[in-house]
Parts: structure tokens; C-alpha cells; sequence
């Protein structure tokens, strides 16, 4: 298991700090979630604080973008640092042509899906992806209490990544915390995103390595 700890639950006066507490932890991703206030009903933050971070940390910038026509800021964030660029299938009309202007950026492509979303919608696309995100909250905040069908969803992805020899990651996002991290690997997760259970753990050193021991 990947970890993919999500500064939205991070103190942003002390980004930096946050950061290299994410990279002493062992994890191997830093989540980033950009909202825009449209396709969500929440503000985050754009392409300048990625771009603060950029050569201050070897984590993989995994950027998850809850915005409308994704495809306009991909060359912004990429130019930022992105290492995985992660859009909303429902946020964006021609998601294949989007995918292939992220790959030609030189950066990783990944499909997020909403809770009502099937993953059927994926079925021709899966080949050209590098990873899949599986909101297990409606996106837009942290702190939210994880929906239970997004294990069926995450099980049913990855019969069809298995049944198809495919080489993707398949990531999960919102109310994963040490006492449900399990089920969510077991079901099939490579990549788990954690936001308030670990950023708001009194030794966040300890949260990661509970996440760790509950899964082994
Ligand atoms: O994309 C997100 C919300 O839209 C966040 O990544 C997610 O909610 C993580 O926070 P938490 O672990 O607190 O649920
Ligand atoms: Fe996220």
C-alpha cells in the first residue's frame, strides 16, 4: 500500500513543515486537492502553491483536480510540479481528449469518479489510464465519514484491471482512517488518501505507522 497523505487537512501557515513531516513519515505521495467553488462547493488552492513546493520535496505530487474543464489548467499545474494529474470523468466532456493532453504533458493520467458513478463509465478508456481515483466521499471536504459502496466499486475495478493484464493504480479518497484502511486494501487498493485521521492525529508519525500495521 501506498500512502497519499492530503494537505487539505494540512496547516497551510506551515506548508513546508507539513511537508517534510509527510516525507520523515515514510509516505510515498502528496495529495493535492484543487477545488474551484463550481464543480465542487468548496475553494482550495491553484497552480501557485504546488509550484511553491516544486524541488522542496520527493514525494510524487499526486494532484486531484475537483475542477470544471480540467483540461484548461492541466499544462498550469504540469508546468507547477504535477507528477499524476487525476480529473473528474463527470467534470470534463471529452475525458479521452483530456487524458491525452496530460500524457503529452509528460505527466501521469488519472480518472477520479464520484460515488454515484459506475465503473463502467471506465471500461473504454481503463488501457490509456495510469491510475483511477475512487471518491469514497462526495468530493469537497475533508473530514467526511467514508461511503461502504466504494469497496464494491474498488473490487469491481480491479477485476476489470486484472482481467485485462492492465498496469494502473487504483487509488482511494475520503474517510480512510486506521480502522477502515483494510477492507479498502483488501478490496483492491494500491494508493490510499488520508487527510483528518492522519493530519489530525496528535504524532502523525504514529497514524502512518497504525495505517501500516493495520494492513499487514
Ligand atoms: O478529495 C478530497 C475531498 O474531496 C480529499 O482528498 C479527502 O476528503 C481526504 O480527506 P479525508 O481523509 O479527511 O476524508
Ligand atoms: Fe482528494
Amino acid at each position: 500500500m501506498k500512502l497519499a497523505p492530503s494537505i487539505l487537512s494540512a496547516d497551510f501557515g506551515n506548508l513546508q513543515d507539513e511537508v517534510i513531516k509527510i516525507e520523515r513519515s515514510g509516505c510515498e505521495y502528496l495529495h493535492v486537492d484543487v477545488m474551484d467553488g463550481h464543480f465542487v462547493p468548496n475553494l482550495t488552492i491553484g497552480p501557485l502553491v504546488l509550484e511553491a513546493l516544486k524541488g522542496r520535496t520527493r514525494l510524487v505530487k499526486d494532484v486531484h483536480l475537483m475542477i470544471e474543464h480540467p483540461e484548461r489548467y492541466a499544462e498550469a499545474f504540469a508546468k507547477a510540479g504535477a507528477d499524476i494529474i487525476t480529473v473528474h470523468q463527470e467534470a470534463t466532456v471529452h475525458l479521452h481528449r483530456t487524458i491525452q493532453l496530460i500524457k503529452s504533458l509528460g505527466v501521469k493520467a488519472g480518472v477520479s469518479l464520484n460515488p454515484a458513478t459506475p465503473v463502467a463509465v471506465l471500461e473504454d478508456i481503463l488501457p490509456d489510464l495510469d491510475l483511477v481515483l475512487i471518491m469514497s466521499v462526495n468530493p469537497g471536504f475533508g473530514g467526511q465519514a467514508f461511503i461502504p459502496q466504494a469497496l464494491e466499486k474498488v473490487a469491481k475495478l480491479k477485476s476489470m484491471v486484472t482481467a485485462r493484464g492492465l498496469n494502473l493504480e487504483i487509488e482511494v479518497d475520503g474517510g480512510i482512517k486506521a480502522d477502515n484502511v483494510a477492507e479498502v486494501v483488501r478490496a483492491g487498493a494500491d494508493v490510499i488518501v488520508a487527510g483528518s485521521a492522519l493530519f489530525g492525529a496528535s504524532d502523525f508519525e504514529a497514524e502512518v505507522q497504525k495505517f501500516r500495521t493495520a494492513v499487514k
